[in-house]
């Protein structure tokens, strides 16, 4: 029995690791939560590391309060980066792999292609510049890391834009969604089973595959076509009756939607260095938002 211990339990991918895990009998997990471990307490950290003494160490905690984050810095890269440096070095102190994850908003959105992991950095914001600084601390503590960068993550849990869509197309008449920011929405539940799926493979003696890596499902479009994507998806499901089959989704300029955080215009990430290292990729959205609308249909606790 494979012995993993996850951070941030209670969180998009925290939550989605455990409904995936019923599909890896061979791999037990144990989760933390803010209860059982407050983050912003770094002793704590490697205790619970040490107490466990997992196999491997799974980071799906971060603040990710994107416009928070420009008034709460300190309490930012106190999540982002001091507690990711308390993980891995007691993960290192172990010999435990930590798979840990991070965002586009690394990236300041000007380039003409999808990233790849050696294009040049420069956060925008407070909250892409804590999580670059995670990243490093991951690198400067251990040798044994996957760092996984992902992008506009949504699923049937918390908070996520694919759930603020569904219910602001229940409540108004009509929206206004941002048309000049280009991502690649990707489903929580996916990064869950890719991530489960490689343990195994991480933990063999011959493993060569540490190092970071972008992972994001390859449909990029703006927000204001995801909008458009999540409602066409939602009339599909729900029916032609369903309450926000009327709204109306106008796009705009980030002008006309001002936010406190600067976010990149164009921040699509390229996946192959992953594809081409693991042999497979994440799926494509119309099923993973299919998935994630069914999911939220059945009506489950998804709070
Ligand atoms: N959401 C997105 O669009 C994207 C996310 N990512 C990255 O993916 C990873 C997972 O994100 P996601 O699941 O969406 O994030 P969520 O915000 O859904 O979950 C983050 C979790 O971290 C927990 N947490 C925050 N502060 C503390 C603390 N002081 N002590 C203990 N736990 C704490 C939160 O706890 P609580 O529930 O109690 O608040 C929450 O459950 C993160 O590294 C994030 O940066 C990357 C790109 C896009
Ligand atoms: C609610 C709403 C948002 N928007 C815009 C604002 C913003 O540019 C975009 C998305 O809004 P959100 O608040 O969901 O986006 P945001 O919190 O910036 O999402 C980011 O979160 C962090 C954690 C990441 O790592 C990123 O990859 C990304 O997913 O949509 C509209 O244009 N109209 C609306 O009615
Ligand atoms: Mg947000």
């Amino acid at each position: 029995m494979i012995k993993a211990l996850v951070f941030g339990g209670n969180g998009q991918l925290g939550r989605s690791l455990m409904l995936c895990a019923r599909d890896f009998p061979d791999i037990e997990l144990t989760f933390l939560d803010r209860r059982k471990c407050d983050l912003s307490d770094l002793g704590a950290i490697g205790r619970a590391i040490l107490d466990c003494r997992p196999d491997i160490v799974i980071n799906a905690a971060a603040y990710t309060a994107v416009d928070q984050a420009e008034s709460d810095i300190e309490q930012a890269f106190l999540i982002n980066r001091d507690a990711v440096r308390a993980m891995a070095q007691a993960c290192e102190e172990l010999n435990a792999p930590l798979i840990h994850f991070s965002t586009d908003y690394i990236f300041d959105g000007t380039s003409q292609h999808p990233y790849r992991e050696n294009d040049p950095v420069a956060p925008l914001g407070v909250y892409g510049t804590s999580k670059l600084a995670g990243e490093d601390a991951v690198r400067a503590a251990t040798a044994r890391h996957l760092i996984f960068r992902t992008s506009w993550v949504y699923s049937p849990f918390g908070k996520n834009f694919v759930k603020t869509m569904l219910s602001l197309m229940v409540q108004r008449d009509v929206l206004t969604i941002v048309n000049d920011q280009t991502g690649c929405p990707t489903s929580s539940v996916d990064l869950a089973g890719a991530v489960l799926r490689l343990v195994p493979s991480v933990l063999e003696k011959t493993f060569a595959g540490f190092g970071t890596y972008h992972l994001v499902s390859g449909s990029p479009m703006t927000w204001f076509d995801f909008a458009i994507h999540i409602h066409r998806a939602a009339v599909e499901r729900f029916g032609a009756d369903w309450a926000g089959n009327e709204c109306e989704i106008r796009p705009v300029s980030s002008d006309a939607f001002p936010t406190v955080a600067k976010r990149p215009g164009y921040s699509v990430m390229s996946s192959q260095k992953f594809t081409d290292t693991f042999g497979f990729g994440l799926p494509d959205l119309a099923e993973s938002l299919g998935a994630c609308l069914d999911q939220l249909g059945e009506g489950e606790n998804n709070a």
